[in-house]
C-alpha cells in the first residue's frame, strides 16, 4: 500500500515536472520560439545572470538573435524581437509599459510621460506639449534662436580657454546637454550654466550618478537633484508671470506650455499637486537630455578625432553655412540650413546607430488577447520588446554593422536609405517615441557644427571609451580627453 506521504510526493513531483518541463518545453505557445539558452523555458536565471549590477543583458540578447533569428525567448515569460514586424506590432500597436518604468522613472512620487502605464492618460499628457517639440516649432522658435546664439558663444569661449591643453570633452558635453535643454525648458535666465560652472555640474552630476546607478547615498542624491530641478521650475514660474528682458532672457517654452495646459486640464488640483505634476515632467526631460546628448557628442567627437580626413570634409561642408559659426558673429545660421547638411547628418545618424545612447530592450506587455509576431503566437501578459542595440546590428541592413561608416547614409540608393531608416531605432517609435528627438538632433548638430567650424580635435586619452552595458550607455571610463586646436586665433575671428 502506498503511504499518503508517497502519494503526495508523487503528485508533487508530477506537478513540478508538468509545470517546469512539460508545459514550458512542449505545451506553452512560447515553446515554439527559439530559446536563447536551453534553460529559459523553465527559468529566468540565464537572462538574470546577464543583468546583474544594472547590466541590461544586451550582448547576450544580440548574440541570441545572431544565432537564432529575429525572435528569441529570454525567459519563461520574456521575448525579444528584432524585426520590423515586431516594431510595428509592439510599439505602434499600443502595447503598454510594465511596472518597472514606474519604479525607475517616477519623480516627486508623481508619474510622467516616461513612467505612465496607461496609453490614454499618456496620450493626453503628450499632446499637451508635443507641438513645442515639433521640428517646425523648434526651427522657427525665436526663444530658441536667442538662447542658442548665447549658448554657442559660451561653448566657444570655454573651448578657446582650453585651447591646446588636454581637456575632458565628456564633462563639457554633459554641460552642453544640460544648458541647451534647460534654456528651452526653463528660459535662458533660469537655465543651468554647466558648460562654465564646472563645480555645480560636478556636484549635480555625482548625485545623478548615485541615483541612477543605485549607489550608496541614493536617497540623499535623489532629494538633491529633485530639489535642484524644482528650483528651476519655480524660477521659470516667476519668469512666466512677467515680461522677459530679451537681452538676458528667453521664455521658458516648455514649462510655460505644460503649466498652462495642466491648469486647463485639471481645474481642481491643489497648487502643490500641479507644481509636482509639472516638475516630474521637467525633471525627466532635463535628465533625458543630459545623458543622451553627452553620449552622442562624445562618440561623434571621438570618431571625428580618429579621422582627420573626415574632420576636413565636415569642415568643408560647414564652410557653406551662412553666416559662419564663429566668435564675434552674433547670429547663427538658420536651423534648417544646419539640418540639411548631408555629411553632418550622416555622422550624427551613424553615431546614434553604432553608439545608441539607450541601446537596451524597451520592454512592453502583450495585450490580453495576445499577438502574432514573425509567425509565432504570443499569449497575453508576456514581457516583450526590442532594442536599438539589436536593430542596428542587422548585417543585411547595415553591412559591417560594427564599423563606423557615415558614408552608408549618403548612398544614392533611395530604397536602401529607406530600409536603413526603417531599422534606425535610436529614438524608439510609436506613441512612446522620444518627444525630444527633434530638439536633440538640432542641439547635437549645432554643437558639432560650432566646434568643428572653429577647432580641430585630436585624442589625448580615450582609455575606457567602449560603451558600458547600461540603460544609458556612456563610455566605461567616463571620460574622453581631447586637445582642441583653434583653426584661427580668436582675435582673427573677431576681426573678420
Ligand atoms: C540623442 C538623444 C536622445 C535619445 C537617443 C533618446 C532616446 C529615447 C528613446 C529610445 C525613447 C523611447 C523610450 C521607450 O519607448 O520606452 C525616449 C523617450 C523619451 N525621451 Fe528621449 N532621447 C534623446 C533625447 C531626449 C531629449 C533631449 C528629451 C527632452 C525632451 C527627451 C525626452 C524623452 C521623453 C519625455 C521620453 C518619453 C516619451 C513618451 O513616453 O511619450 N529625450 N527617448
Amino acid at each position: 500500500m502506498f503511504s499518503l506521504y508517497a502519494v503526495g510526493t508523487l503528485f508533487g513531483s508530477a506537478y513540478l515536472v508538468y509545470q517546469y518541463i512539460i508545459f514550458p518545453l512542449f505545451l506553452s505557445p512560447l515553446s515554439k520560439i527559439p530559446p536563447a539558452h536551453w534553460s529559459v523555458p523553465s527559468s529566468a536565471r540565464w537572462i538574470n545572470s546577464h543583468r546583474l549590477n544594472g547590466k541590461t543583458g544586451l550582448s547576450a540578447t544580440l548574440s541570441a538573435h545572431n544565432r537564432l533569428g529575429p525572435i528569441v525567448r529570454l525567459s519563461p515569460d520574456e521575448i525579444s524581437v528584432a524585426s520590423i514586424d515586431g516594431l510595428r506590432k509592439i510599439y505602434s500597436g499600443g502595447f503598454e509599459k510594465d511596472e518597472s518604468y514606474v519604479q525607475e522613472f517616477t519623480n516627486y512620487g508623481t508619474v510622467n510621460l516616461v513612467s505612465m502605464l496607461g496609453n490614454r492618460e499618456h496620450g493626453m499628457q503628450k499632446r499637451m506639449i508635443s507641438h513645442v517639440y515639433s521640428k517646425s516649432y523648434i526651427q522657427n522658435s525665436g526663444d530658441g534662436k536667442r538662447a542658442w546664439e548665447i549658448l554657442v558663444g559660451r561653448l566657444l569661449e570655454v573651448l578657446y580657454k582650453a585651447e591646446g591643453a588636454a581637456f575632458d570633452a565628456y564633462g563639457l558635453n554633459q554641460g552642453i546637454g544640460a544648458d541647451f535643454m534647460s534654456a528651452y525648458l526653463f528660459g535662458l535666465e533660469n537655465a543651468t550654466d554647466f558648460m562654465r560652472d564646472t563645480e555645480t555640474r560636478t556636484r549635480i552630476s555625482q548625485c545623478y550618478r548615485k541615483k541612477f546607478k543605485r549607489l550608496p547615498g541614493e536617497a540623499g542624491a535623489t532629494e538633491t537633484v529633485e530639489s535642484f530641478v524644482l528650483d528651476l521650475c519655480r524660477a521659470a514660474a516667476r519668469t512666466t508671470e512677467r515680461d522677459i528682458d530679451s537681452e538676458t532672457g528667453t521664455s521658458p517654452v516648455v514649462y510655460a506650455q505644460l503649466s498652462s495646459q495642466m491648469s486647463k486640464r485639471f481645474s481642481t488640483p491643489s497648487p502643490e499637486n500641479k507644481e509636482l505634476l509639472v516638475a516630474s515632467e521637467m525633471f525627466d526631460q532635463f535628465t533625458a537630455s543630459i545623458e543622451t546628448s553627452r553620449i552622442s557628442l562624445t562618440y561623434m567627437e571621438w570618431e571625428l578625432s580618429r579621422r582627420p580626413s573626415l574632420q576636413q570634409s565636415l569642415r568643408q561642408e560647414l564652410l557653406t553655412l551662412s553666416p559662419p559659426i564663429q566668435v564675434g558673429e552674433s547670429q547663427l545660421p538658420d536651423p534648417k540650413s544646419i539640418d540639411s547638411l548631408p555629411l553632418l547628418n550622416a555622422i550624427l545618424k551613424e553615431t546614434l546607430r553604432l553608439y545608441t545612447p539607450s541601446p537596451a530592450t524597451l520592454t512592453r506587455i502583450t495585450p490580453p488577447v495576445g499577438t502574432t509576431i514573425e509567425g509565432y503566437f504570443i499569449p497575453g501578459n508576456i514581457v516583450i520588446g526590442t532594442s536599438g542595440g539589436c536593430m542596428h546590428q542587422n548585417s543585411s541592413v547595415f553591412p559591417e554593422p560594427q564599423e563606423f561608416k557615415p558614408e552608408r547614409w549618403l548612398t544614392e540608393d533611395e530604397e536602401k536609405r529607406k530600409e536603413m531608416n526603417r531599422w534606425f531605432w535610436a529614438f524608439g517609435s510609436g506613441g512612446r517615441m522620444c518627444i525630444g528627438s527633434h530638439y536633440a538632433i538640432h542641439m547635437l548638430k549645432l554643437s558639432i557644427a560650432a566646434i568643428y567650424s572653429n577647432f580641430e580635435t585630436e585624442i589625448v586619452d580615450d582609455e575606457g571609451i567602449e560603451q558600458e552595458d547600461a540603460f544609458l550607455a556612456g563610455p566605461v571610463g567616463e571620460k574622453l580627453v581631447l586637445r582642441f586646436r583653434a583653426l584661427a586665433s580668436r582675435s582673427d575671428q573677431e576681426q573678420t
